[in-house]
């Protein structure tokens, strides 16, 4: 149950209790910045260390989460950043309400990219996709080619929330999944009187600076 026209999350079941939605979350970025293993960090609190495996194409994986009391059902679609695969993953974007796109703090030209990605994005996804900008590998201090302040800079031209991440200590991994979670449940239940969520203010609040400490 996902796509439906466009539809921001598509209500899945509802009783007096529960009412579930599903969203469709994809990874971007190119290849070795880090999808999977943010990926596998959120679903199993894991990293996958040791030898790179690039993703073949396009794969993915379900976490429910809870979103004030209601659960909500992400299907999150990890692509493949190698170029050879890019045709087949834009045929993908136009389902997904979520777009958390990925450059590594201590690769440059994955950085430098950001904005092809972005072009991409443009052509191929819904106009109302959620884009999140991420800075991961942030545990890699004595490594890092790109500050902080330029990936808030970019975003902030874009005008996309942003926060820097790490699959290896679970810095802020969980918070951006969380976060566009928040954003689509309440697009999909706002009520006309409701204060609007804040995306980049819920964010703010709560992200850590580094990625030192995982959310747990
Ligand atoms: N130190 C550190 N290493 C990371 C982090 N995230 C990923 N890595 C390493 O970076 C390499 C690439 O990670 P992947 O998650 O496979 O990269 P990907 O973006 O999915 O690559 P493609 O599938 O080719 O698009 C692996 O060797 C990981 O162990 C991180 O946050 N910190």
């Amino acid at each position: 149950a996902h796509g439906h026209d466009g539809a921001v999350a598509t209500t899945l079941m509802e009783s007096p209790f529960t009412v579930s939605y599903c969203i469709n979350v994809m990874l971007l970025g190119d290849s070795a910045v880090g999808k999977t293993c943010v990926l596998v960090r959120f679903k199993d609190g894991a990293f996958l260390g040791g030898n790179f495996i690039a993703t073949v194409g396009i794969d993915f994986r379900n976490k429910v989460v809870d979103v004030d009391n209601l659960k909500v059902k992400l299907q999150i679609w990890d692509t493949a950043g190698q170029e050879r695969f890019r045709s087949v993953t834009h045929a993908y974007y136009r389902d997904a309400q979520a777009l958390l796109l990925l450059y590594d703090i201590t690769n440059k030209p994955s950085f430098d990219n950001i904005r092809a990605w972005l072009t991409e994005i443009h052509e191929y996804a819904q106009r109302d996709v959620v884009i999140m900008l991420l800075g991961n590998k942030s545990d890699m201090a004595a490594e890092r080619v790109v500050k902080m302040e330029d990936g808030e800079k970019l975003a902030k031209e874009y005008g996309v929330p942003f926060m820097e991440t790490s699959a290896k200590t679970g810095g802020n991994v969980e918070l951006a999944f969380l976060a566009i979670a928040k954003e689509l449940k309440h697009r999909a239940t706002q009520q006309p009187n409701e204060p609007k969520f804040k995306i980049h203010d819920y964010i703010e609040s709560q992200k850590q600076k580094s990625g030192c400490c995982s959310l747990g």
